[in-house]
């Protein structure tokens, strides 16, 4: 897929239009959470913070530091106890539940930003009176005011503000013509490493008033990932912003997608403070960020890939009915918890769901891609999947989540099939619009088919929520392993 360059307006409007929440979202996100942490009860893939430090552990407990993330395995062999693979060390073994902390949430902040010293367009002037008070290293970025779309690093030196000129040629960003850049990001974490052609090493950044820095508040809250205990493998699938490669994460296998871009990286930042509160069996979980050559989302491994070319390859005769239910049941969990948090996906397709080593599936994807441009662009929409009501007024809603969760079902239910077979979008849309549906595919139990007819009701008020859903499928899946 081509991505056209985001703008800055365009990231705005990510920030403004993504991930699609409801109202009283934040409120409600935040209780929840913090009822989860009281009541201490911490599933598989946890991610905790030491709260103190453990560095004689007794037989079977594991050493760790103060500000040290675990991940809970598992429960332990007493009452408040668990057992926990240390993120860093890889070390896996017993610990006590009141040394440790759930990994803060990231609240969605529109504020955090990955470029703190980015300042807009301001002229030469304006640089020179916020670089003040003067002190070697201080440096921010601009947009040049006479040459639209340029960008110059000021940065002062010897009470003086030197204005670099930042080239852009062949796609990458020069000052000297001699190191090259894929974006601003990269570039300043290069001169506060290396002066390079600069008259100083760049120490300490001119933030943006409003702005916090994405970076410290990772830190913080323990997201930010060392690249040191990084190792990039073989990639193993494209994005429409970046590739995603396998990789090694302190012992643990990770997927790692990155983004080099840097505004898109900004924008992808919303998508990652929203995986940060999602924490569930069908949601594929992130296990934090690094900063660098732009934005590394490192999340787990989902071994066998996305659910349509694991359907594709296997067919029929490999992949049993129900297993299918068994897929079908755990995209409808996974939406029950990203409902019972009011958010929405608005693009659920087999395509974006992932199969775990021992075959669970998993939502990935929470929602950036699909306002790639401004929510008012419709251009972009995956028509086929995508309800009535959003495509013609932009009603998104859970409801409009649930129809495209009955086109998911008939992909997985035809093993991987392009859904409305043969016919192209303006005539899908047409012709769903007239009260046209899609036929049953093969072999698919008529029962599953009256499921996934009942998710595209006109009126999005007449289809089953998720948990309704759940309950159909539950049955169905237990009629079928009483019949086998
Ligand atoms: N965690 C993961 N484990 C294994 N494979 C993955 C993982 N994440 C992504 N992939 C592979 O990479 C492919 C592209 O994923 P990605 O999420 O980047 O695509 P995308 O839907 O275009 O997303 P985006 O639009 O957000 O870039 C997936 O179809 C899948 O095959």
């Amino acid at each position: 897929m081509s991505v056209s360059p985001l703008t800055w307006s365009d990231t705005r409007s990510l920030f403004t239009n993504k991930l699609t929440l409801v109202d009283g979202l934040k409120i409600f996100r935040c209780s929840v959470l913090n009822k989860h942490m009281a009541m201490k009860n911490w599933t598989a893939g946890t991610q905790c913070v030491a709260k103190k430090q453990r560095c004689k552990p007794k037989v079977g407990e594991i050493t760790y530091h103060k500000g040290d993330i675990l991940t809970v395995v598992g429960p332990g062999t007493r009452k408040g106890e668990y057992k926990a693979r240390h993120n860093t060390t890889g070390e896996e073994g017993l610990v006590s539940g009141s040394n440790l902390r759930e990994r803060e949430a990231l609240r969605i902040d529109p504020k955090l930003s990955l470029m703190p010293w980015f300042h807009g367009e301001i002229s030469g002037p304006q640089a020179v009176g916020k670089l003040k008070p003067a002190e070697d290293g201080l440096f921010l970025v601009r947009e040049s005011v006479r040459h639209p779309g340029d960008f110059v690093l000021c940065v002062c030196f010897s009470e003086k503000v030197f204005h670099y000129r930042v080239i852009f040629t062949d796609n990458k960003l020069t000052i000297d013509s001699k190191q090259f850049f894929y974006n601003l990001i990269d570039m300043i974490e290069f001169y506060s490493r290396n002066q390079g052609a600069l008259a100083t090493l760049l120490l300490k950044p001119k933030k943006k008033e409003g702005t916090k820095s994405a970076e410290t508040k990772l830190l913080k809250s323990g997201w930010l990932l060392d690249l040191s205990k990084l190792t990039l493998g073989e990639a193993i699938g494209q994005g429409e912003f970046g590739a995603v490669f396998e990789g090694e994460y302190a012992g643990q296998r990770v997927a790692v997608k990155n983004i080099k871009c840097d505004v898109t990286a900004q924008a992808f930042l919303e998508e990652t403070s929203v995986m940060t509160n999602l924490h569930h069996k069908n949601l594929v979980r992130l296990l934090g960020v690094i900063l660098h050559n732009g934005l590394h989302i490192v999340t787990e491994l989902m071994t066998k890939g996305n659910l349509v070319n694991y359907l594709r390859t296997r067919g029929r005769f490999a992949v049993s009915v129900t297993q299918l239910l068994r897929f079908s049941l755990d995209v409808c969990e996974g939406m029950e918890h990203l409902e019972s948090k009011k958010l929405l996906h608005r693009d659920l397709a087999a395509r974006n769901i992932l199969v775990s080593e021992d075959g669970v599936a998993k939502i990935s994807d929470f929602g950036l891609a699909k306002v790639s441009s401004t929510a008012t662009d419709n251009s972009k929409l995956p028509i086929k999947w995508t309800a009535p009501e959003a495509l013609n007024n932009k009603k998104f809603s859970t409801q409009s989540d649930v129809w495209s969760y009955g086109v998911l079902l008939w992909e997985i239910f035809s093993y991987g099939r392009q859904p409305y077979p043969k016919m192209s979008v303006s005539e899908v849309r047409e012709r769903v619009h007239q009260g046209y549906r899609m036929e049953p595919p093969d072999g698919c139990p008529p029962d599953v088919y009256s499921i996934i007819t009942s998710c595209w009701e006109i009126d999005p008020k007449k289809r089953p929520p998720f948990h309704k859903l759940r309950e159909r499928l539950e049955k169905e899946l237990g009629k079928h392993q009483a019949a086998r």
